[in-house]
């Protein structure tokens, strides 16, 4: 089981003190079992200290089964939060192509649903772990009475066993459709809320997607959850139909042959009897501990692995700042996109630039001609797959890819607004905010206080300042922004291009713009244009293409 492995690497001098706590546990189940066994053989003329016994043994049983559950819940809970850190902070050293390749809905069901129901299954295993203990000390005290009757009752654990896998089988792998509907169903729901201005606005479009879209998948899946339910109830009961078998055979099977002596054959009874809870419930957890299983696999399919946690860990990525720069230089750069639906690629590149340090560069071209894609390039949010990034000379490895992209600061179109400024708050950061929400005209509709914003419920050209204002306290030597200016009014735009703009570059900063603003290009010192993924030189200059504008 692969949850027994993770809670291993986790911390094994704590799963060796949890199966030691758990086997005195079990032994002392057993020594509670031999002595009710001993009373009732003794027809009840048992004396003091037999009563005082049962009462130690009592005792001492409920606080090691308590003392093993909160180890096993201590040791949980240390397993549980390296998986999340671990994943958190795989996801972020992901290559986001990989990560868009996956599917962003993909990577939120696997952040969800699946370490949910890892969690889940995390959390069941106390309980699985300390009745297998109970289990082993039964069959301990088992084995003293009688080994034979031991090794029939170990059959029919087998038995049940064996029962279980094969009836289950079909079971983990309508688990496993389960899971593939789960995720279909999650990117729907997600189109409930992401699409509910289109969903309200038009009646046919909600009930088609309701019903050939939501409940389609919704009743896969309740079919299915139905089926397994019904399997794993069945495999329980197999185990309990076995488990009466056996008691069966002892109490009116048994005494006939005349193999073992009637007080041996009432112990069996009462452990077996004893021990049908314990085994119940394991059988119970197992289903938990499958659908553990088939989310564990979905999480190493993402490309991030749970096997080995702990100290081996990713850290945190370096914080590796370049603080300046001459020359940025893509040498026959290129990126390919595979396109699924014509069985086609479209290319990106090669691309060959220079950037030189202070620059005030306008990256312009149609739409879908790879602007995004070569500014992903750029800033290192994509690794070539042809070509290389040369700053100053000195060619972008895979060891100095983390601290090239802290060169940039960037404002993509579909940008994210953290609510906190993360990683941004410093000495004299108060004032540099207010004077910035001021530059902004944002101060009279957002405070920052500690760090936190009082707000991201504003229109988009707004939060849109607010991600240029978090670039500005970001300072970095190369600035780009991804068709900032298309959210602004009329107004705030020509203060975009004609102050916001120059003024970084009177300060020294590399600016890359990608714009569709064509009467602004007069603005930059050179205009780059991409057409199907080729930078094509440009026909006219800047100043040329600002005279044709106006
Ligand atoms: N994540 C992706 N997966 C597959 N193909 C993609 C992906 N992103 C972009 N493409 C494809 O690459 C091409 C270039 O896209 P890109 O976003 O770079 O263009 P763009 O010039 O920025 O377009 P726009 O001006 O519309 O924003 C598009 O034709 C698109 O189909």
């Amino acid at each position: 089981m692969k949850f027994l492995a993770l809670l291993f690497r986790t911390s094994p001098a704590s799963l060796i003190l949890v199966t030691l706590f758990g086997l005195l546990s079990g032994a002392s189940n057993a020594g509670l079992i031999a002595l009710i066994n001993h009373a009732l053989a003794s027809q009840l003329q048992v004396g003091s200290a037999v009563a005082l016994g049962f009462v130690g043994l009592g005792v001492l049983t409920l606080l090691l089964r308590y003392g093993t559950q909160a180890l096993v819940n201590k040791l949980n809970g240390d397993a549980l939060f390296d998986m999340r850190m671990r994943l958190a902070r795989q996801v972020v050293a992901t290559p986001l192509r990989r990560l868009e390749e996956q599917g962003i809905p993909n990577v939120m069901t696997v952040l969800t649903e699946d370490l949910f129901v890892i969690s889940t299954a995390l959390g069941v295993l106390p309980r699985f772990l300390t009745n297998i203990a109970i289990a082993l000390g039964c069959c301990v005290y088992l084995a003293w009475l009688s080994w034979q009757l031991l090794v029939g009752l170990l059959l029919v654990i087998a038995l049940s066993v064996v029962g279980y896998r094969l009836l289950a089988r079909s079971a983990i792998r309508d688990l496993q459709r389960t899971r593939e509907h789960q995720g279909a169903l999650y990117k729907q729901l997600r189109g409930l809320t992401e699409g509910i201005k289109e969903l309200k606005l038009h009646q046919e479009r909600r009930a088609a997607f309701l019903t050939e879209e939501v409940e389609a998948t919704s009743s896969l899946v309740r079919a299915l959850q139905i089926r397994i339910g019904n399997v794993f109830a069945a495999t329980g009961s197999l185990g309990m139909l076995l488990s009466f078998a056996f008691v069966g055979a002892l109490i009116f099977v048994m005494p006939g042959l005349g193999w073992v002596q009637p007080s041996v054959l009432v112990g069996y009874c009462i452990a077996a009897l004893y021990l049908q809870q314990p085994l119940q419930s394991v059988m119970e957890t197992l289903p938990i501990l499958s659908r553990g299983d088939v989310s564990w696999t979905k999480v190493h399919q993402l490309g991030l692995t749970l096997d080995s946690l702990g100290s081996d860990a990713p850290a945190l990525p370096e914080r590796g700042h370049r603080a300046t720069f001459q020359t940025v230089e893509l040498v026959g750069v290129t990126h390919t996109y595979y396109r699924e639906e014509s069985d086609g690629h479209f290319v990106v590149g090669p691309i060959h630039l220079r950037m030189h340090a202070g620059e005030l560069i306008f990256l312009v071209g149609g739409n879908g001609s790879g602007k995004t894609t070569l500014a992903k390039l750029l800033t290192g949010l994509y690794q070539p797959e042809g070509g290389q990034i040369l700053v100053d000379g000195q060619p972008i490895t895979e060891q100095t890819q983390e601290s090239y992209r802290q060169l940039f600061s960037a404002v993509f179109s579909d940008f994210y607004l953290f609510e906190r400024l993360l990683g941004l708050v410093g000495e004299g950061t108060a004032s540099q905010v207010q004077h910035y929400l001021s530059l902004l005209q944002l101060s009279r509709k957002v405070r920052i206080d500690g760090g936190v914003l009082s707000t991201t419920e504003l229109s988009l050209g707004q939060r849109k300042r607010l991600a240029l204002l978090t670039a500005y306290l970001e300072d970095r030597p190369i600035y780009l922004f991804d068709e900032w200016a298309a959210d602004q009014d009329p107004a705030f735009k020509a203060v975009f291009y004609t102050e916001l703009l120059p003024e970084l570059k009177r300060k020294g900063k590399t600016v890359v713009v990608i714009s569709h603003d064509d009467r602004y290009f007069g603005v930059a010192d050179r205009v780059l244009r991409l057409d199907a993924g080729k930078l094509v030189a440009p026909a006219e200059s800047a100043p040329a293409l600002q005279e044709r504008a106006s």
